[in-house]
C-alpha cells in the first residue's frame, strides 16, 4: 500500500528555536524539494545532511538549510521522503512549507507520517501508538514502557498468543474439513488446555492495564480536607513554586486545580481541591461539589489535616473514594502540634518548611505500590483499545471452551476462536485468513 500524495509538516515543536526541522514525505517528495533548493535534493546523497539554500519562485533566498534525502523505502515512513532542518524562526518555517505546498505538497494532517509508516508496514499498530507514548511520556518508567513497546514487546506477546491459536485453529478446522484424514480430534481436555493457556496469557497482558492508564495519564492524587488545613500549600510543595493561591483565609481555593509532578519514577496528576466544610454556600458549594466529584475518581486521596488544631476541628467526613488509596496528612507540624493526635498515624509534615516531606514521598509509594520492582525486566503496559481487544479475545475463548466442553459442533468453537485471533490481530492492525490456511497447509500437509 502507497500513497500517492507528498505530506509536509514541521516535525519539530512550534516556537523559535535554533533549528527547526521540515518533513516531507510521499512519492515527490524529492522532486518538491528540488523545484525549491535549485535541484539541490536529486543531487544529494541519500541519507547525508547536504548543504542547500531554499528559494521562492521569484528565486529569493528564503534560508540556508541541510537537506537530507531518504530513497526508496529507507525512511521512518518507508516510502521517499526529505528532511530540511532549517533555521528555527516561526517565519522562516512558514515561508518554507508555504513554498513547499506551493511545490505540490500537502500539509499532513495529525499522525499522518506515523500513520503512513504503519501502512507501508514499517511499524505496527502498537508501534505506532508507542510513538506517541514516546513523545508524551511524563516519567522514566512510562519512557521505559513507551520504548518496549516501540521495540515490539506488545507485538511480539499477541503475535505468539496469535501463533498458539492458529496451531488450535487449524486443528480443529483440518478436523471438520477432512475428517477421513484420521486426524486426532484432540478435543478433548488437552484443546481446552491449550485455550487455557492462551486466557492465562492474555490475563497476564490485561493485568498491565492498570500501570498502563497510570503511565499514560498519572495517578489520578486529590488533596482534600477542611478549608485552611494547607491542601494548596501542599500542592506547592510538590511542584516546588508557588501555583495555587496560599491564604489563611478560609475558603480560597475555589476550583480544582491539576498538575502533575513525577515522584519517583511515577507520575502524579495532583488535584488541589476547595476545603470542605458543612457551612458553606454559594461558588464554594459548587467548588466542594467538584471536590467530591473528584474524590470519587482517585486513585489516591491526600487527606490534609491541620495539626495544630485539636483533631476534631480538622475532622472531614471523607467523601465517597471509590477504590482510591488514603493518605492522610498531619500538615502544621512546625507549630505546637495538638497532644491529642499523638496515636494518629498520619504522616507529620510542614508544607512551610517542608520538614517531613520525604516521609510523605514514601508514605504514597508504599500506598501505590507501583515501585520499580513490580515492572520486571520488560515494562509492558497495554492501553486502553488493547484492553478492549484482549477482553473481546478472552470472551470468545471462554466460549470456545465451553463449547467444547458441552461437545456442541466443532464448526462454532472453531468460529469463536477466529473471532479470539481476529481481536488479538487488532492489537497489532492485522486481521490475516491466509495465516489460518498456510498452518493448515504446513501442519497437516493435506493433499499430499
Ligand atoms: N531526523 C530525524 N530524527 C528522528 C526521526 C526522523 O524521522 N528524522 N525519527 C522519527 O520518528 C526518530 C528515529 N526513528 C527513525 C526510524 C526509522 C528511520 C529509517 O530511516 N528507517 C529506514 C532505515 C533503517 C536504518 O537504516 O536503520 C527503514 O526502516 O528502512 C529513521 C528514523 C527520532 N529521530
Ligand atoms: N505554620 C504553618 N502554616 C501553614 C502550613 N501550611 C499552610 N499553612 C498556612 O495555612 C493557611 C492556609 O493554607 P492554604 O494552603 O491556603 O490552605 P488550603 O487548605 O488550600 O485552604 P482553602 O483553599 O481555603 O481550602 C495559609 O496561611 C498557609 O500559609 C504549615 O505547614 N505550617
Ligand atoms: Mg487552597
Amino acid at each position: 500500500m502507497s500513497a500517492s500524495d507528498t505530506i509536509v509538516a514541521l516535525a519539530s515543536g512550534g516556537g523559535t528555536s535554533a533549528v527547526a526541522l521540515i518533513r516531507l514525505s510521499g512519492p515527490q517528495a524529492e522532486s518538491i524539494s528540488d523545484q525549491a533548493s535549485s535541484g539541490a535534493a536529486s543531487s544529494a546523497q541519500e541519507r547525508r545532511a547536504t548543504r542547500a539554500k531554499i528559494r521562492d519562485a521569484a528565486g529569493r533566498v528564503i534560508d540556508d538549510v541541510l537537506l537530507t534525502v531518504f530513497r526508496g523505502t529507507r525512511s521512518f515512513t518507508g516510502e521517499p521522503a526529505v528532511e530540511i532542518a532549517c533555521h528555527g524562526g516561526r517565519l522562516i518555517v512558514r515561508r518554507i512549507i508555504e513554498r513547499l505546498l506551493e511545490c505540490g505538497a500537502r500539509s499532513a494532517g495529525p499522525g499522518e507520517f506515523t500513520e503512513r509508516a504503519f501502512l507501508n508496514g514499517k511499524l505496527d499498530l502498537t508501534q505506532a501508538e508507542a510513538v506517541m507514548d514516546l513523545i508524551s511520556a511524563s516519567s522514566d518508567l512510562a519512557l521505559r514502557a513507551a520504548h518496549e513497546q516501540l521495540e515490539g514487546g506488545i507485538g511480539r506477546r499477541t503475535a505468539a498468543l496469535r501463533e498458539d491459536l492458529i496451531g488450535l485453529v487449524a486443528h480443529l478446522e483440518a478436523w471438520i474439513d477432512f475428517p477421513e484424514e484420521d486426524i486426532d480430534p484432540d478435543t478433548g481436555d488437552l484443546f481446552r488446555g491449550r485455550i487455557s493457556a492462551a486466557q492465562e496469557g492474555i490475563a497476564a497482558l490485561l493485568s498491565t492495564a492498570e500501570q498502563g492508564r497510570v503511565l499514560r495519564e498519572g495517578v489520578r492524587t486529590v488533596i482534600c480536607g477542611r478549608p485552611n488545613a494547607g491542601k494548596s500549600s501542599l500542592l506547592n510543595l510538590f511542584l516546588g513554586c508557588e501555583r495555587a493561591i496560599v491564604s489563611d483565609e478560609a475558603g480560597t481555593t475555589r476550583d480544582t486545580i491539576e498538575e502533575m509532578v513525577v515522584l519517583d519514577g511515577i507520575p502524579l496528576r495532583l488535584v488541589d481541591t476547595a476545603g470542605l466544610r458543612d457551612e458553606a454556600g454559594g461558588v464554594e458549594r459548587e467548588g466542594m461539589r467538584r471536590t467530591l466529584m473528584e474524590a470519587e475518581r482517585a486513585d489516591l486521596v491526600l487527606v490534609v489535616r491541620d495539626a495544630s488544631l485539636p483533631p476534631a476541628e480538622s475532622e472531614i467526613e471523607l467523601p465517597a473514594t471509590g477504590k482510591a488509596r488514603i493518605v492522610t496528612v498531619l500538615n502544621k507540624a512546625d507549630l505546637n502540634v495538638d497532644p491529642a493526635w499523638g496515636g494518629n498515624n498520619g504522616v507529620k509534615i510542614s508544607c512551610t518548611s517542608g520538614e517531613g516531606f520525604p516521609d510523605l514521598r514514601h508514605a504514597i509509594g508504599e500506598a501505590l505500590d507501583l515501585g520499580e520492582a513490580d515492572w520486571g525486566e520488560h515494562a509492558v503496559a497495554i492501553n486502553t483499545r488493547h484492553r478492549d481487544c484482549l477482553r473481546r479475545a478472552d470472551a470468545s475463548l471462554a466460549a470456545a471452551d465451553a463449547l467444547l466442553t458441552t461437545a456442541q459442533p466443532p464448526e462454532l468453537a472453531a468460529l469463536e476462536l477466529r473471532e479470539a485471533l481476529e481481536a488479538l490481530g487488532e492489537i497489532a492492525g492485522k486481521v490475516d485468513a491466509e495465516e489460518v490456511l498456510g498452518a493448515i497447509f504446513s501442519s497437516f500437509c493435506i493433499g499430499k
